[in-house]
């Protein structure tokens, strides 16, 4: 029998230059099926354009990006990866429930399973009240919710998130992260962008990000063994990270 775990994401020396300035060196990576990693790194370390790249939304100066086994990027991909920006992307003057059909609609769903999703992620991020507003009058944490909403409505077998608890409530976020836990359990790979310690703490994996390179990748609680820390704020500034 074959134990090994099925690779999901891989990047193989990643670099990205804007205007030939190159912001991410090289960065190699393996995310496991099922997974929740997490990407751990102060502003401006390139996390974002790291994931844009897993997205397809972006593509890489060098290297290789490979998703479920398919190079990318590539516009059939969309179905399979549910992504979830660090700006919201949504039409304000529409409702939430218009903007979900909308997005559902894009990504195939339907009659009662496009009914379906919709209520099971409004009453996720807890905005099943506000359906019928315009998204237009929701305030930021609303909008990041309903965006996590959003990329949630197909079921991707891949979800790539960036920051996707800014501005939510501890209540909130902590019922948002079991509910990534129990997509994890059924099988979704979670890539998930942070600067918060305690979120980095809940990943399965994670990979530290400085300055465009990746300076460690580990568990959690590996990270912190290895250079004798606490924290993984600790354990990042051992390993030559920046204060975020
Ligand atoms: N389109 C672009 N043109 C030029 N430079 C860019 C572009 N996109 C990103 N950069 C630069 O790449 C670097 C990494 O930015 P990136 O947004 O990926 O960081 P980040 O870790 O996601 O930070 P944050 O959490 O603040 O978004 C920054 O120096 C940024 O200025």
């Amino acid at each position: 029998m074959n134990n090994k775990p099925e690779i999901c994401i891989r990047t193989q020396e990643v670099t990205r230059a804007f205007g030939g300035k190159e912001v991410l060196h090289g960065i190699s990576l393996e995310v496991r099926r099922s997974e929740i990693f997490g990407l751990l790194g102060p502003s401006g370390s390139g996390k974002t354009t790291f994931v844009k790249m897993i997205a397809g939304i972006d593509e890489a100066t060098r290297g290789e990006v490979e998703v479920l086994g398919t190079r990318m990027p590539k516009l059939d991909m969309m179905n399979r990866i549910g992504y979830m920006a660090q700006s919201d992307a949504m039409y304000a003057e529409l409702t939430a429930k218009e903007n979900l059909e909308f997005f559902g609609a894009l990504f195939g769903l339907r009659g009662a399973k496009m009914k379906r999703r919709m209520e099971e992620v409004m009453a996720l991020v807890n905005l099943t009240d506000h359906l019928k507003r315009p998204v237009g009058a929701y305030s930021g944490g609303m909008k990041r919710r309903l965006s996590l909403a959003i990329a949630l409505m197909h079921e991707p077998e891949v979800l790539i998130l960036d920051e996707p608890t800014v501005g939510i409530d501890p209540v909130l976020r902590k019922s948002i992260w079991d509910e990534f836990e129990s997509l994890s359990r059924q099988g979704t790979t979670i890539l998930v962008t942070t600067h918060v310690m305690d979120e980095a703490d809940k990943c399965h994996r994670l990979g530290m990000v400085r300055d465009g390179s990746l300076i460690a990748v580990g568990t959690p609680e590996a990270l912190k063994q290895e250079t004798g820390s606490v924290t993984i704020e600790e354990a990042f500034l051992h390993y030559g990270g920046v204060r975020a």
